[in-house]
């Protein structure tokens, strides 16, 4: 299973522990294409400067996105980059399970809970210590249907 994992970095990268938690949780399931987004050594500036530019950075991952099964987003820090490819995820029939932290104190965008139609596109509220739980559940049930 090709999983991808999306995570603020321009937005913010104040969460970057808790994404290094998931993604070593999803890869239990599949392949991790953006295993970077939770890399500790990115910071807010992204990764321009190993790699071509912003051009190069979009079309991969729009790539990585259209060869993935899943799409797993960590939503509680706000990102422009998270939200468009959320967008993109929908319009391209994906599955996509967002997670968000309540303690936080944010107030998730209703674009986003608001998608939430039961089935396809998921928006799921968790504590940190219910992360493992949480993704147990989403990809046993993933993997029945
Ligand atoms: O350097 C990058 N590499 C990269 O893969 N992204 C993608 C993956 C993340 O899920 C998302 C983060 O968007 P943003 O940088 O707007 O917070 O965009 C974003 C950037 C920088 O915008």
């Amino acid at each position: 299973m090709h999983i991808y994992f999306c995570g603020s970095i321009r937005g913010g990268r104040q969460d970057v522990a808790i994404y290094q938690k998931i993604v070593k949780l999803l890869q239990k399931y599949g392949a991790v294409l953006t295993e970077h987004v939770s890399s500790s050594e990115l910071t807010e500036k992204g990764e321009d400067v190993v790699l071509k530019g912003d051009k190069d950075i979009h079309d991969r991952d729009m790539e990585w996105l259209s060869m993935s099964d899943v799409i797993v987003a960590e939503v509680t820090q706000p990102s422009l980059g998270v939200g468009y490819e959320l967008g993109r995820a929908v319009a391209m029939k994906k599955k996509v399970l967002c997670i968000f932290r309540p303690s936080s104190g944010r107030v998730l965008s209703a674009m986003i809970r608001g998608a939430d139609d039961g089935s396809l596109f998921r928006v799921l509220d968790y504590r940190e210590d219910e992360v493992e739980q949480i993704l147990e559940k989403y990809f046993d049930e993933l993997v029945k249907n």
